[in-house]
């Protein structure tokens, strides 16, 4: 390795400092548009930093990233180690920081073993539909607190699928849990906000040391993550004992273990960890990319009525769209891929790591080093998607008759790469599919007048996951039949 290391540069990147390396050079926000930046300084499509000794290589490209995290993906599926996340926050009961190896294996197989289409038809999709119902309903009741209303969707959708709790607010305890702990994993992951990511070592340092400020901090943070993974676990439990348990993921997965006789502490461990991990990524995620795509219809006024000409050439205007709907109306597929494109949610991927050295392209690639696909890049590169790339256009997604292009790709770098590719896909989509086709079909969403017509504030929170910070907009019911039919739909819990 040391022979090879000499005959192979590092790939090009920005000369560091001594000890420290690059760390000055690591953006504070929007860094994937600044590594997007510095590659093409540097005249290739790598880009190579020195975090104080960790190696750090972006991929802006989708050559790259196919060459690496799925030709080489026994190298490159790693994940790193995040102390401040995995170990002071409590996350390491999450398969997406787990490193690869068998447990990362046993658990994601579970996982996908949960998200199966049998599955996702008896739980997740009678949920998720009734979940879009109350949020139509809310909309109805306050519109202005749509961003609320969107994470009850996600929320309500995941905690009722997996456990069989049937929350009618945001403010349910089990909700507040998840969200909290989402913040801080946000928090714990933002490029130099703790110095432990970088300085390992330092999670040794005691609460009342000076400096020791974060264990106090996580302390207080752990007790959501807890919560959101024991707690809403214990409750299925419980309510098995007790007779009151509905039908869910977790007490069907229970059931099996007990009626086989192949319950074991260890199993339900991992039972308990694997609906974790889904009820966390459901919760935070899709609400974001719908949140987007709402955005987008508001400054975009011509899309809202194509959508809603669609939606109602194919559904009609006396019942609203539901899941055997999904992928009957093209405009609404390409809507949802270019939210997917347009504002990524995940814009530089989740890290993942070398497990061994590799040469790549004559540059030598150390072991440990920490990979990240550059998403926002591959999915804003003209070459594939077009000249207007930071424009949200869904008709790029289309042939001039309305079909589906497929020359266009779908923006599947939005869910991940390689062995680590995002296991809900098929479950986030279902999910903004019908939550976007439901809207478009009662309601009109436009820009606020007061006194004139104002432009809605299209910035981001650039944390773990890009999300619109808070924007105003008009939300109200396309007709008096769109609002008796949002009246009239089934609800949660019923
Ligand atoms: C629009 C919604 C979503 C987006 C854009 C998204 C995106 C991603 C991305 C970029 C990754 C990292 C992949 C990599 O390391 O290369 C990921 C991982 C993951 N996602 Fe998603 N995700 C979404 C929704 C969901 C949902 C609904 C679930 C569960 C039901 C889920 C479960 C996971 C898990 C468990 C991982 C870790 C996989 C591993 O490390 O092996 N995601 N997702």
């Amino acid at each position: 390795v040391w022979i090879r290391s000499r005959q192979h540069h590092k790939p090009p990147g920005p000369k560091g400092w001594p000890i420290i390396g690059n760390l000055f050079d690591v953006p504070k926000g929007k860094a994937y548009l600044v590594y997007d930046e510095m590659a093409k300084k540097y005249g290739s499509d790598l880009l190579y930093l020195n975090m104080a000794g960790t190696p750090m290589l972006i991929l802006n490209s989708a050559e790259a990233v196919d060459d690496l995290f799925v030709a080489k993906a026994i190298i490159y599926s790693d994940r790193p180690h995040l102390p401040m996340v995995g170990d002071l926050l409590g996350w390491n009961f999450s398969l997406a920081l787990h490193p690869y190896g068998e447990r990362w294996r046993t658990s994601r197989a579970l996982l996908t073993q949960q998200l199966s289409p049998s599955n996702m038809e008896a739980y997740q999709i009678p949920c998720l539909e009734d979940y879009v119902h109350l949020f139509l309903n809310k909309l109805l009741d306050m519109p202005e607190d749509f961003e609320n209303h969107l994470y009850l969707l996600s929320g309500g959708t995941a905690l009722s699928s997996i456990y069989g709790i049937y929350p009618h607010s945001r403010s349910n305890l089990y909700l507040q849990h998840a969200e909290k702990a989402a913040a801080g994993l946000q928090q714990g992951t933002l490029p130099g906000s703790f110095l432990i990511n970088t300085f390992p070592l330092l999670k040794y340092v005691p609460e009342w040391f000076p400096g020791g400020g974060f264990q106090t901090k996580a302390k207080s943070e752990r007790v959501h993550v807890r919560g959101m993974v024991n707690d809403t676990f214990e409750f299925a439990k419980k309510s098995m004992e007790n007779g009151t348990a509905r039908s869910s993921m977790a007490s069907r997965a229970l059931q099996e273990l007990y009626n086989d006789g192949t319950w074991s502490e260890e199993k339900e461990t991992l039972l308990r960890n694997v609906l974790g991990t889904i009820y966390c990524e459901l919760f935070t995620r899709t609400a974001a990319t719908i949140n987007t795509i709402i955005l987008a219809l508001v400054l975009n006024p011509r899309i809202l009525n194509k959508g809603q000409a669609a939606v109602d050439a194919v559904i009609g205007k006396d019942r609203l769209p539901n899941f055997h709907d999904e992928g009957t109306i093209p405009y609404i597929d390409a809507l949802v891929m270019e939210g997917l494109r347009w504002r990524p949610i995940i814009p530089l991927g989740m890290p993942h790591y070398t497990a061994r050295a590799d040469v790549y392209r004559e540059h030598h690639i150390p072991a440990q080093t920490i990979v990240m696909g550059n998403t926002w890049a591959i999915l804003h590169n003209p070459a594939t998607y077009g000249k207007d790339v930071d424009q949200f256009r869904p008709e790029r997604f289309l042939n001039e008759d309305g079909t589906l292009n497929s020359k266009v790709p779908y923006p599947s770098a939005a869910f991940g790469y390689g062995r680590r590719i995002c296991p809900g896909k098929a479950a986030a989509q279902h999910q903004v599919w019908i939550a976007v086709a439901s809207l478009l079909a009662c309601f009109d969403v436009t820009k606020v007048v007061d006194p004139v017509e104002a432009d809605p504030s299209t910035e981001y929170f650039d944390g773990g996951i890009l999300t619109p910070l808070p924007y105003r907009c008009n939300i109200k019911p396309r007709s008096k039949a769109a609002e008796a039919l949002v009246r009239s739909s089934d609800l949660p819990g019923k």
